[in-house]
């Protein structure tokens, strides 16, 4: 079965308990009589609510700030009121037209401008918000300009025209409790895991194998698109759309309900939305000082609760939650074997590679060969070039010359995650986790990696993901957070999520850094036993009784160059090397 339908599949079940309260929503629309106007708030605040979960993908899940979402609410109202009103089309084609145009307008405008990140996206979403109502005012032929279009009809559904206040709502309900659950499950699919990794750490989700700019481009498309279906919803529910209902105010006031209640968690989102509808509602009574008070009460909440009211009760019943039941025994883990007739040959070959920054030569012509199954050191003093060079070869830099061939293939200047596809896995010197999540869901954003040979399954996702976390001695934390973790843990993490992609080559940036003595005999450890299944190292290290113990071949750089390089006994007794690096006597410098 293909891995997204059974993640959907086996999600469904965990989303009764929101069915139930849709349908619950429901009977109480139908048994108890509401006034025009209580109907008309609690219509805003369903079919906003659907515009605001596509800030939960955005924003909650990819970490990207739009300020635009009320330009894709307009989008998708104005294409219902010109469907149906000028071109005459029914309800349900202008609700496609809707969905298209927001997607295509959400689609070209994150392809255009998720190159660029965090403030300048803001910036260019704030553009496209006013272009917008520009547009929509100015326009007048099609948008009928400030005048609005009126007369936008509502939907028939089984034959049943839903012109009353009461089955609108009851189909608007349906569409948000919808909406939500999808947004809920999207979380747990290898999409929204990319996502979340890729708001923690954009460099680290990307050697880990995801695609950072098209998950960016693929949330925003998506949020654009539940902006649309949310105007759809409300201008067929208002039957009226003007301009003002899509200003830059508007996707400010979208912004603020997503943080009240939470951006991260689809339910809070909701939970913000209805909040942010009903409190001014239920603050009228104070006449003149109602906005005053009503913007205190935000600003308190927001300080009071600074992750939202999702956050806040996530932390109210932190103590409540059942862990999960996880298998006793440690599975084995799989990696990629190299066969004996291929032991030795190279499966990394780079000559004449160069990475200047500006003036400054970090690498300056150096080859270098990495044979199967070997663990191969990098050595040399600070600033010698040893992280350009891994940084060169995972695809962080692009070299400024010479080649880089990895299993036969020439992959000079290939993309971060091309290269985590092809099979080349790496750890940082400065360890890069996804801080939000946790260990297993960590481990399982490696384990997804393109081109990892798993069987589609979400099941072998987490089993593989285990396997490598028992591997490293993290069997029993999978469920934590990484962030209660010690360093020394924290790094192992770092090295199951880089195991479980299933790599044919593991480039290791000071693993020892940081480590204890008993945590590096671990890791000494470790580090055999990876060799032993097949895996092939290239390892950074300053500890040198930790290379000695480890290393089948030694190259050593000096100002970026390539002093020395060959067998572990030869290269330590080489006098330029002992010269540029180790000193006389042996004396090893350590970091
Ligand atoms: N992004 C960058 N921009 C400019 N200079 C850089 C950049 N990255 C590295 N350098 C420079 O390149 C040189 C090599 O740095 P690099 O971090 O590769 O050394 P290293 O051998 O890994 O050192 P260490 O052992 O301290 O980690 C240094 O002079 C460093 O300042």
């Amino acid at each position: 079965m293909p891995s997204f339908l059974s993640v959907w599949l086996g999600r469904i079940g965990r989303e009764l308990p929101l069915l139930l309260g849709g349908l619950a929503a429901v009977v109480l629309v139908l048994s108890v009589p509401m006034s025009g106007y209580a109907t008309n708030i609690v219509m805003q605040a369903t079919t906003y609510a659907v515009a605001v979960l596509g800030l939960t993908i955005v924003l909650g899940y990819a970490g990207q700030i739009t300020l635009a979402q009320a330009a894709f609410f307009g989008i998708g109202a104005y294409a219902v009121a010109i469907g149906t009103v000028s071109l005459g089309l029914s309800f349900w084609g202008g609700l496609l037209l809707a969905m298209a145009a927001s997607t295509v307008a959400g689609a070209v405008l994150g392809i255009t401008s998720l190159r660029l990140g965090g403030h300048y996206l803001a910036m260019i979403t704030i553009v496209f918000q006013q272009i917008l109502s520009l547009v929509l005012t100015n326009w007048i032929e099609v948008s009928h300009g400030p005048d609005g279009i009126p007369g936008i009809p509502r939907p028939s559904l089984f034959g049943y025209t839903l012109s009353g206040s009461a089955g609108y709502l009851v189909f608007s309900i349906v569409c948000l409790t919808a909406v939500l659950i999808f947004v809920r499950i999207l979380k747990h699919t290898r999409l929204g895991r990319s996502m979340e990794a890729v708001r923690d750490n954009e460099l680290a989700a990307s050697v880990a194998g995801v695609n950072t700019y098209r998950v960016k481009v693929v949330a925003f498309t998506l949020s654009a698109l539940l902006g649309g279906i949310g105007g759809a919803l409300f201008a067929s529910g208002f039957s009226y759309v003007s301009p003002d209902q899509f200003s830059l105010a508007e996707s400010i006031v979208f912004l603020t309900m997503a943080l009240l209640g939470g951006a991260g968690s689809a339910l809070g989102t909701a939970v913000g939305t209805v909040l942010l509808v009903l409190l001014p509602e239920s603050l009228r009574f104070l006449k003149e000082i109602y906005m005053a008070v009503y913007g205190l009460s935000v600003i308190l909440i927001m300080i009071f609760m600074p992750e939202g009211i999702a956050g806040f009760a996530r932390r109210l019943t932190r103590r409540l939650r059942t862990p999960a039941v996880r298998p006793h025994h440690a599975p084995a883990l799989h990696l990629h074997t190299v066969t004996s007739d291929h032991r030795d040959e190279p499966l990394l070959v780079v000559r004449g590679l160069a990475k200047h920054f500006g003036g400054l030569r970090a690498l300056n012509n150096v080859d270098l060969a990495v044979r199967r199954n070997n663990i191969h050191a990098l050595i040399g003093p600070n600033g010698s070039g040893k992280t350009t060079l891994v940084n060169v070869l995972s695809g962080i830099y692009k070299p400024t010359a010479g080649k880089i061939a990895f299993a036969d293939e020439d992959v000079t200047g290939a993309a971060p995650h091309v290269l985590a596809g092809l099979g080349l896995s790496r750890t940082f010197q400065n360890i890069r986790l996804f801080r939000s999540m946790s260990c297993l869901e960590n481990v399982m954003v490696g384990a997804q990696r393109p081109g990892n040979d798993l069987s589609d399954v979400h099941r072998d996702l987490v089993a593989r993901s285990l396997a490598a976390l028992h591997f490293v001695g993290m069997g029993d934390r999978a469920d934590d957070s990484v962030a209660n973790l010690s360093y020394g843990h924290q790094r192992m993490v770092e090295i199951a999520r880089a195991l479980a992609a299933n790599p044919k080559l593991l480039l290791l940036d000071e693993p020892a850094a940081g480590l204890n003595l008993t945590e590096k005999q671990e890791l000494v450890a470790l580090l055999l036993r990876m060799k032993g299944l097949g895996l092939t190292i290239l390892i950074i290290e300053h500890d040198m009784p930790l290379v000695e113990q480890v290393a089948d071949s030694i190259t050593v750089l000096n100002f970026g160059e390539r002093i020395s390089d060959g067998q572990p006994e030869a290269v330590l007794r080489d006098p330029a090397v002992i010269s540029a690096y180790l000193g006389e006597g042996r004396a090893y410098a350590v970091a």
